[in-house]
């Protein structure tokens, strides 16, 4: 084995998830080029590496990394260099050109031991010292972790979202339980955190790694939407996982079901397995549910008929028969729900319910599974609508609770009447958490359209409430004329029956544009976004447009998709900053997205007359454009709709993504002027007549299909609606049967 010490010049390559790495290292005598497994170098920094001499038939003599050890640089060049790598947020080349020119060789001493000294430097005040004092000393944590990561093959990328979720005690916690890594991880499953444990010695056969792999198991059946799996399904799949006897797997559920992590319910001699949470979820929204539905309310003292008649002539519209049955129930009933499908006129009904209600003195809120949702309801009621989440004040509580609501039984919301929209979005453990904030006596109105695709989290809510029959539901099915008017209200109708949608009508709203192989749908839709839509119809590309597809990966997916209408709508420009995160490129002017809440996330509104707002929260599905990138702090700023910023730091920019195009899934409960949709071969699990349903009604006044009809049938005649394992419909029968005693 060879020793060679020197600094880094260039980094040439390196892969972000794994950590190889090919640099230039200067010796005190020479400039090799070394290649290797080195998670965490950077450039400038003085390393000691140890390996051997290797022959690349491409690249000449090279040399192979076995291990290395950071050396604290010994030049000045060496640490104005690491210090400007961007490694420390605060410093980037201007100040790392200062510290160097004051402190010399003693800059990282002064760093680590006294970096109050910083204050002496000309542009650095009290807050950014601190600021650069703790970033370096978690830069020097995080070393010391990456190195024991990567001893056991986790990646940089993993190593990062580790550290920042165990902080300090990262090495003790992975030592004691290294499957808490797939439980406490985004993106680490089983697999990983088994392949760990096992080069750690674990014994395939241990409690921690069957309960961790039935556990695992479990959650991957309710990230498919179930809310429980019946036993044998589970111990099939968590067998196969596992790799260990059956019996194993069988004393494992039962075992975690002893310690209350799973519970386990005979229903008509099925043995139905829940994950603690679903479980407690399910059952308290059934007791909830006939509990406001059976409480007697505080009657009103007025006239129906003659209410509904006033808000006829207030209105000066005819409701329909079913829109003044829902009205009417609304009064009647502790909880209504409201289903149709676009243009049956639910908004009006919601909005007539409002004023009866208001009209008597009764207080009403609304609110939104998601912030988009909620601002529709907001524009279209005139009043405010908050999200579910806001509205139950969700909030972070302390370093132990974290993020909690505060809106429960004890603190109720306090208001007579609640109307929820877009229902068919809320899952089971939302519906839960809203359902504990509102008090018997409460009206609850659920609104919503069954036929979009359900929740994304587990359960079939809205579905399972209506199919139960044990809460009044009225269906609005008429379309009306001004509705009719639209073919994408026309269509969504009858692709939800099964029919075929009207093509490119003349003047109208909905385009069918025959191509046949993936690359001329992508071109095509590429040609709309840039040229044809905004030449003809005035469409802004990048605001107005929304390319929808069903899939993430493959020729027509949104990874694809991104790259290409990024390239045409926000190429690359000189005094456009960029910064690459994984496979993409985040650049100024960018259109994107938040894919995860985040409830402490700060963002800013600065307004014209200087007085700023400020306050927290970005949301899942929430959109904005790329500000600024600054390489100097490591930052990117976003500005959000109603011109909220955000500030990230770059370690956080796998909150977003970019969002020319984005899934139907991501699409739900957003409205856009203009849909474009790929209609491309896909899986059949995936290419379902309720997809395309979701993504035409997210259309308000164009919609345009580029691909082969073949498979625009074959989508609207899959009606098959994925089964989801939910106990709901089952227990609000029971409950309501133990309750009048059968
Ligand atoms: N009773 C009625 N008579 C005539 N027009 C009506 C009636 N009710 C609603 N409309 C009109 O029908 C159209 C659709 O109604 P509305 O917006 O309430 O439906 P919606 O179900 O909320 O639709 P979407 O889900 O697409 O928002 C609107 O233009 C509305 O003014």
């Amino acid at each position: 084995m060879i020793t060679l010490q020197g600094t880094i010049e260039e980094i040439i390559y390196k892969n972000e998830s794994n950590g190889y790495t090919v640099a230039i290292l200067e010796t005190e005598d020479d400039v090799v080029t070394i290649v290797g497994y080195m998670p965490v170098i950077n450039l400038g920094e003085t390393i000691m590496v140890q390996g051997n001499w290797v022959y690349h038939s491409n690249y000449g003599q090279q040399f192979k990394v076995d291990t290395y050890q950071a050396v604290v640089p010994a030049s000045l060049n060496g640490i104005e260099k690491y210090l400007s790598s961007g490694l420390i947020p605060g410093i980037g080349p201007k100040i790392a050109k200062k510290i160097v020119e004051k402190f010399g060789l003693d800059s990282i001493d002064i760093l680590q031991y006294n970096p109050d000294r910083l204050l002496e430097i000309d542009g650095i005040g009290k807050k950014k010292a601190q600021k650069i004092a703790e970033a370096f000393a978690e830069q020097r944590e995080i070393r010391d972790i990456m190195i024991f990561l990567q001893e056991y093959g986790i990646s940089p990328t993993y190593g990062v979202r580790i550290y920042k979720k165990y902080g300090n005690e990262t090495i003790s916690k992975i030592r004691e339980n290294p499957y808490r890594l797939s439980e406490d991880i985004f993106g680490i499953g089983f697999k990983m955190a088994d392949k760990i444990a096992r080069n750690m010695g674990v014994d395939l056969r241990s409690d921690y790694r069957i309960f961790a792999g039935i556990k695992f198991t479990l959650m991957e059946f309710s990230s498919e939407g179930h809310t429980y799996v019946p036993k044998r399904e589970l111990v099939d799949k968590a067998q196969s996982l596992l790799e260990v006897e059956r019996e194993l797997v069988e004393d494992g559920i039962t075992a975690l079901a002893l310690k209350q992590e799973i519970q386990l319910e005979n229903v008509d001699n099925e043995i139905r397995v829940y994950y603690m949470p679903f479980y407690y979820a399910e059952a308290n929204v059934s007791k909830k549910i006939i509990e406001l539905a059976l409480t007697e309310l505080k009657e009103l003292d007025i006239n129906v008929e003659e209410e509904i008649n006033k808000l006829e002539r207030e209105s000066s519209i005819k409701f329909a028969k079913n829109q003044k049955e829902a009205i009417r129930q609304a009064v009647f009933n502790g909880v209504l729900v409201i289903t149709g499908g676009p243009g049956t006129g639910k908004t009006t009904t919601i909005n007539s319910i409002i004023k009866l209600f208001e009209n008597q003195g009764l207080s009403v809120v609304l609110a939104a599974p998601t912030g988009r949702a909620a601002k529709r309801m907001s524009e279209a009621t005139l009043r405010e609508a908050k999200t579910i989440h806001r509205l139950l004040e969700y909030s972070f509580v302390d370093d132990e609770t974290g993020m909690a609501f505060a809106r429960d039984e004890g603190t109720p919301i306090d208001s007579d009447v609640v109307i929820i929209d877009e229902v068919s979005m809320v899952d089971i453990l939302l519906m839960n958490n809203l359902l504990k904030a509102i008090m018997p006596g409460t009206r609850l109105i659920l609104v919503g359209d069954v036929d979009q695709l359900p929740s994304v989290g587990p359960g079939n809510v809205l579905r399972d409430i209506i199919d139960s029959k044990v809460v009044k539901v009225v269906k609005l099915n008429e379309i009306f004329r001004q509705a009719q008017e639209s073919m994408i209200i026309v269509n969504a109708h009858r692709i939800n029956k099964g029919e075929m949608p009207f093509l490119n009508v003349k003047d109208k709203d909905f385009f069918f544009i025959n191509k046949d192989s993936n690359k001329e749908v992508v071109d095509t839709i590429i040609e709309l976004c840039k040229e044809r839509l905004p030449k003809f119809y005035g469409y802004d590309p990048v605001k107005d447009i929304q390319v929808l597809t069903p899939m993430k990966k493959g020729d027509t997916g949104v990874n694809v998709l991104n790259e290409r209408l990024q390239d045409v709508l926000n190429p690359k420009h000189k005094l456009k900053n960029e910064k690459q995160v994984g496979e993409s490129i985040f650049r100024v002017g960018d259109k994107v997205m938040q894919i995860k809440n985040n409830y402490r996330m700060k963002w800013e509104i600065v307004k014209d007359d200087g007085i700023n707002e400020e306050g927290e929260g970005v949301f899942n599905g929430d959109f904005g454009y790329v500000y600024d990138i600054d390489e100097e702090e490591n930052e990117m700023t976003v500005l959000f709709d109603d011109n909220k910023k955000v500030v990230y730091s770059f370690s956080q920019l796998d909150e977003l993504k970019l969002a020319y195009a984005i899934t139907i899934h991501k699409s739900q409960g957003s409205e856009f002027p203009v849909v474009v949709m790929p209609i491309c071969w896909g899986p059949p699990m995936l290419l379902t007549r309720n997809l395309l349903y979701t993504a035409i009604t997210r259309a308000k006044e164009l919609v345009v299909l580029v691909g082969n009809k073949k498979f625009l049938y074959m989508m609207i005649n899959n009606n098959r609606i994925t089964k989801r394992y939910s106990g709901l419909n089952k227990r609000l029968h029971k409950v309501l049967e133990f309750i009048k005693g059968e």
